[in-house]
C-alpha cells in the first residue's frame, strides 16, 4: 500500500519520528495525490482571475472603488503587487486572467498574451436586482478556467495555487459561504478591504436583503445555481479550475477567503477535490477560520494576511517543496548510520 509504503520512507528519516510535524503530514498527501512514493513539485503556478462585481457600482458593501480591479490588473501586468513579489522571490510561475474586469483595454494590452483575455462581460449585473449572470455566461466561466488549467497541466505544471481580483469579491464568498454552511449572512461577512463599523453594518444588512431576495439559503444543494445568482466571473473561473485541477490530479494550493469560498462550490459538485488541497494560511477575513473549520483543513501560515491575490499561496508553496525535498534527500538512519529510538 503507497500510503504504509511512503510513511515508512518518512519514519525512516534521520530525525525524531514524526518530528517534521506538518510538513511530513504534506509529503505523504503530496505523494498519494501524485500515485508514487517519489513526490516532486514542478512548474509551480499561480493563477489570478480578475473581474468585477455589479454590486460594487453602489458602494453599499466595498470601500474601494470598482476602478481599482482594472488598476491592479494593470499593476499585476506591470510586476509591482504582492502577488508579484511573491512569485519572483519562490520561482512560482503567474498568469493574469480577465474573466470579467469592467473595461475595454486598449491596444497594446489587447495583444498582451500575458493578460489571458476571457472576459465573459464587463462585470456582473447587481444581484441586489437580479441574478449576477445568466446560466451560460456562469458555465461559459466554469469551462474557461477548465481549460486554463489543462493548458499548465499540458506544459508541465503540477502544483497550482489560484488567486483573485475583484473589488466586491468578498460579498460573494460571504454569501456562497451562508448557503453551502447553511450559516447566518452576520457570520460570513468580514471587512473585506477594510470597512469601518458603520460600513459593516451596511454590508451585513444589504448582503441579508440578497440572501432573502434570491433564497440563498435553499441553494446549498444547488451550487451552480447559487454561483448564478450571487457569484462572480472570477469565481466562477476558479470553481471549474479546482475541478479541471483535480481531474488532472494537481496538487492545489489554497489561498483566502474568497478562494476558499470558490473552493467550497467546487467540493459541492465535486466532494473529492479537496483531497488534492493543502491550505496555506488562514486569512485575517472573519468567516475564513469557519470556512477552514468546515473543510478539516488545517492552515500552514498565521500570518493575518487579509489580501487575496493568490497572496498566502505563494508564501506557502515553499513549505510544500521543503516537504517533498525531504522525502528525497534526507538520510535514512540506515544509510546514515544514525542509531534509531531504543
Ligand atoms: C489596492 C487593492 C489591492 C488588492 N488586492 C487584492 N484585493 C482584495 O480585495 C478585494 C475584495 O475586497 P472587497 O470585497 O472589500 O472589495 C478583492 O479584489 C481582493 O482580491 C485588493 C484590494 C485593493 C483595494
Ligand atoms: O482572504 C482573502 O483572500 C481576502 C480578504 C480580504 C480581501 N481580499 C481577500
Amino acid at each position: 500500500m503507497l500510503r504504509q509504503e511512503l510513511q515508512q520512507i518518512i519514519d525512516q528519516k534521520t530525525k525524531p519520528l514524526g518530528a517534521l510535524g506538518q510538513l511530513e503530514a504534506i509529503a505523504l498527501q503530496v505523494g498519494l495525490v501524485q500515485n508514487t512514493s517519489k513526490p516532486t513539485i514542478s512548474k509551480p503556478h499561480i493563477v489570478v482571475f480578475a473581474a468585477d462585481h455589479g454590486i460594487a457600482t453602489t458602494g453599499l458593501v466595498n470601500p474601494y472603488p470598482q476602478a481599482v480591479t482594472a488598476q491592479m490588473v494593470l499593476n499585476f501586468l506591470g510586476g509591482g503587487a504582492a502577488i508579484n513579489v511573491f512569485c519572483r522571490q519562490h520561482h512560482i510561475g503567474l498568469s493574469i486572467v480577465d474573466a470579467g474586469v469592467a473595461c475595454q483595454w486598449e491596444e497594446p494590452l489587447l495583444q498582451d498574451t500575458r493578460l489571458l483575455q476571457h472576459k465573459i462581460a464587463a462585470g456582473t449585473a447587481n444581484y441586489l436586482e437580479g441574478p449576477a449572470m445568466t446560466a451560460e455566461q456562469c458555465a461559459t466561466a466554469l469551462h474557461k478556467g477548465r481549460e486554463v488549467v489543462q493548458q499548465l497541466s499540458a506544459a508541465g505544471c503540477n502544483t497550482i495555487g489560484f488567486g483573485e481580483m475583484g473589488i466586491g469579491n468578498t460579498s460573494s464568498a460571504a454569501l456562497i459561504m451562508s448557503s453551502l454552511l447553511q450559516l447566518p449572512v452576520s457570520e460570513c461577512v468580514g471587512r473585506g478591504t477594510g470597512a469601518d463599523d458603520a460600513q459593516l453594518r451596511t454590508k451585513i444588512s444589504t448582503l441579508e436583503t440578497v440572501s432573502r431576495l434570491h433564497q440563498i439559503e435553499a441553494l446549498h444543494q444547488k451550487p451552480l445555481e447559487l454561483l448564478q445568482v450571487i457569484g462572480g466571473f472570477e469565481i466562477a473561473m476558479m470553481t471549474g479550475a479546482y475541478l479541471e485541477a483535480c481531474a488532472q490530479g494537481l496538487v492545489m494550493v489554497v489561498d483566502g477567503f474568497i478562494t476558499t469560498a470558490a473552493l467550497l462550490l467546487a467540493r459541492a459538485i465535486v466532494p473529492a477535490v479537496v483531497n488534492n488541497c493543502i491550505f496555506a494560511h488562514c486569512s485575517g477575513e472573519q468567516g475564513h477560520q469557519k470556512m477552514l473549520e468546515a473543510l478539516g483543513a488545517k492552515p500552514l501560515l498565521h500570518l493575518d494576511m487579509r489580501l487575496g491575490e493568490g497572496t498566502g499561496a505563494a508564501l506557502a508553496i515553499p513549505l510544500v517543496q521543503s516537504a517533498v525535498l525531504f522525502v528525497h534527500e534526507m538520510a535514512s538512519f540506515a544509510s546514515a548510520g544514525v542509531s534509531e529510538k531504543q
